[in-house]
């Protein structure tokens, strides 16, 4: 099995110089809502749109959620929803499919050490979450540093980016993990963090952060209660739309920056 020809083509060039490419993602409904209310998790993909975001897992090195999704959601973040592989060494090459590096933006180290990413992980069954968190100034002590053993015990990688009000820095942490080896990011959410990467698009190659937006339109409203996400036209009207796929009952709409 193979991911959709359309994807396949629509990212077959994401790599970037100097930086991770970025790919952001999401689903909404058609009020532009992510989430219900009070962030009640919602699935608004339909199997066929569920199974593509799965695909587009397997495509980057790494894939990005904030701690408010990993609380409210407890993602496992991997490729369970795709078909077995064929074990056929000529079809599939025998491999399994690749998992991306599961990373949390996490300024507070809040993240559960409990959470489905660690568990996973520890049971042979993910690879090793990243989590994110702002850089002190001071050595780290007392309540902080605890939080940081636990989570280490408990199978994360801690890093420490700089950040500016509780909010990493998006170039410090596009610059920590290309070092450390990622070369393609996806970015899933929640929508503190999708509003913060669609503040990285300009219209100047060399200054904008993200390189792809897929958005997956659910046929269903939400109301106005549910959780939406800012986009400021500025930002957005340096998107170039480039195309719309129908997936069973959703619609998956393209952009590159
Ligand atoms: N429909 C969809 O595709 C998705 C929906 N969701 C939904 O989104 C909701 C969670 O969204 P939020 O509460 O906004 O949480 P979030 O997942 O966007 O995390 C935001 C938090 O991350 C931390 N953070 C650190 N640096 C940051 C930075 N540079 N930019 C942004 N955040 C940074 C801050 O503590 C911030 O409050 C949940 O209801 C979840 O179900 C989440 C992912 C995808
Ligand atoms: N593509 C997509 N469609 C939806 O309807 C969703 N609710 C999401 N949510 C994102 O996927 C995460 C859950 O991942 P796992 O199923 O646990 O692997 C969730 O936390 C959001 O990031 N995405």
């Amino acid at each position: 099995m193979a991911a959709p020809t359309f994807l396949a083509n629509f990212l077959k060039d994401n790599q970037y110089p100097g930086r991770p490419y970025v790919t952001l993602t999401f689903a909404q409904s058609l009020d532009a809502k992510i989430a219900g209310k009070a962030g009640k998790q919602l699935i608004l993909s339909g199997k066929e749109s569920m199974k593509m975001t799965h695909w587009m897992r397997t495509m980057h090195d790494a894939i990005l959620v904030g701690i408010g999704t990993a609380l409210n959601d407890d993602p496992q973040l991997n490729t369970r929803h795709l078909p077995p592989r064929d074990p056929e060494p000529a079809t599939d090459h025998g491999k399994p499919y690749h998992l991306p590096r599961p990373i949390v933006l996490d300024s507070q180290l809040r993240l559960s050490p409990g959470c489905k990413l660690l568990k996973n992980f520890r049971s042979g069954n993910g690879r090793r979450p990243w989590v994110v968190c702002a850089a002190t100034d001071a050595a780290e002590h007392g309540d902080r540093a605890s939080r940081r053993q636990v989570l280490e015990d408990a199978g994360a990688r801690v890093l420490s980016v700089p950040s500016i009000d509780g909010f990493i820095s998006i170039p410090g942490l596009l610059d920590a993990i290309y070092n450390r080896g990622i070369r393609s990011l996806m970015v899933e959410g929640g929508a503190t963090v999708i509003k913060s990467f669609f503040d990285q698009l300009t219209p100047h190659p060399e200054t904008r952060l993200v390189d792809s937006v897929i958005v997956t339109v659910a046929p269903l409203f939400v109301g106005n209660d549910g959780v939406g996400y800012g986009v400021e036209m500025e930002k957005a009207s340096s998107l170039r739309y480039t195309e719309t796929v129908h997936l069973g009952d959703d619609t998956i709409i393209m952009f590159k920056a």
